[in-house]
């Protein structure tokens, strides 16, 4: 049985007078996944969901969220939760009142006790907004996407200015959602956390995506570095590694194990120690360094 994609988008064009921002973008997200939608900086990420989230119109192009036309606010919004980088919530209201106009304003059921709980803002409950700090304002920004247990999870850099311990609360909090069934839109400029946490990654520059997938596809598409050095006297490395300008040695391969192992096999035959061996997966910041770096993709 084919079920029906979170979000099914098909050739999105998004333009602000002359200016071209979303170009043709094509993508879905299936229900219950973890997607993280990232890009440099003016990449068209916001304009992609403003439009997703029923906040802006489309220039061309289709979009369905959850089956629905997002700019039918009354049909997809309550099935909605969107924790915006500034969810703007009144200085002079408690953090309660905040919770429960959430409630209101969303249409979803849920307990105030019970949200305040998971964000760890129970203490706070009767302090005004105006009266948080950076990090717990952050924490009741995140009621937005936790209040009735939203079908569909928008997470706009959720995690900015949170401490460690906040974070993997927050974290933790979103794995619950999952269990529940919510689908998660991730935005963030944390790689570590989209590599740590998403299950497919669609990275946009200039207006398109320069790759979609998973983690292993994207890393895929950049080879893995060992480097290391070797002492006075010894013999000639292997033909692929290249020296560096500091002395010490790179090889580049889409196939670390074997080409590791090789290494310390040459290594083990001529009695060579490698001195300050590291072998480094290509990471998704790479990725991001090597589109930021394409001139091609940078036009
Ligand atoms: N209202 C607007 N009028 C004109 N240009 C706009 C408008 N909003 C966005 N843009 C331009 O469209 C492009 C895409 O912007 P957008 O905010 O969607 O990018 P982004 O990927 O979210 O970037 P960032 O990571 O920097 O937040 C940028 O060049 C931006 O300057």
């Amino acid at each position: 049985m084919t079920t029906t994609p979170a979000i099914d988008i098909d050739r999105l064009n998004v333009t602000y007078g002359d200016f071209h921002a979303v170009k043709d973008l094509s993508f879905q997200v299936e229900q219950g996944e973890l997607y993280a939608l990232l890009g440099t900086n003016g990449a068209g990420k916001t304009s992609t969901l403003e439009v997703v989230e029923g906040h802006r119109k489309a220039s061309s192009g289709t979009v369905r969220v959850l089956g629905k036309d997002p700019s039918d606010r009354r049909a997809v919004r309550p099935r909605m939760g969107i924790m915006l980088q500034e969810s703007g919530f009144s200085p002079d209201l408690t953090v309660a009142e905040s919770v429960r106009l959430i409630g209101k304003l969303s249409g979803r059921t849920d307990t105030v006790d019970r949200v305040l709980g998971i964000v760890d803002l129970t203490r706070k409950a009767d302090t005004r907004v105006s009266q948080l700090s950076g990090g717990e304002k952050r924490r009741l920004d995140f009621s937005t996407a936790v209040y009735g247990r939203p079908e569909l999870v928008f997470l706009d850099e959720p995690t900015t200015g949170l401490d460690i311990q906040s974070r993997d609360a927050l974290w933790d909090a979103v794995d619950q959602l999952r269990e529940d069934g919510s689908t998660v839109v991730l935005t963030t400029h944390y790689l570590e956390e989209a590599q740590q946490r998403a299950d497919r990654i669609g990275l946009m520059h200039n207006g398109t995506f320069r790759h979609e997938g998973t983690v292993a596809e994207l890393t895929r598409t950049l080879p893995a570095a060992i480097r290391f050095s070797l002492p006075a006297g010894s013999p000639a490395p292997l033909l692929q590694a290249a020296p560096l300008a500091d002395g010490s040695y790179q090889i580049e391969t889409f196939d670390l194990q074997t080409d590791l192992k090789q290494l310390l096999d040459w290594a083990h035959a001529h009695s060579v120690d490698l001195v300050g061996l590291s072998a480094a997966p290509t990471r998704l910041d790479d990725v991001f360094r090597a589109i930021e770096a394409d001139p091609v993709a940078a036009a």
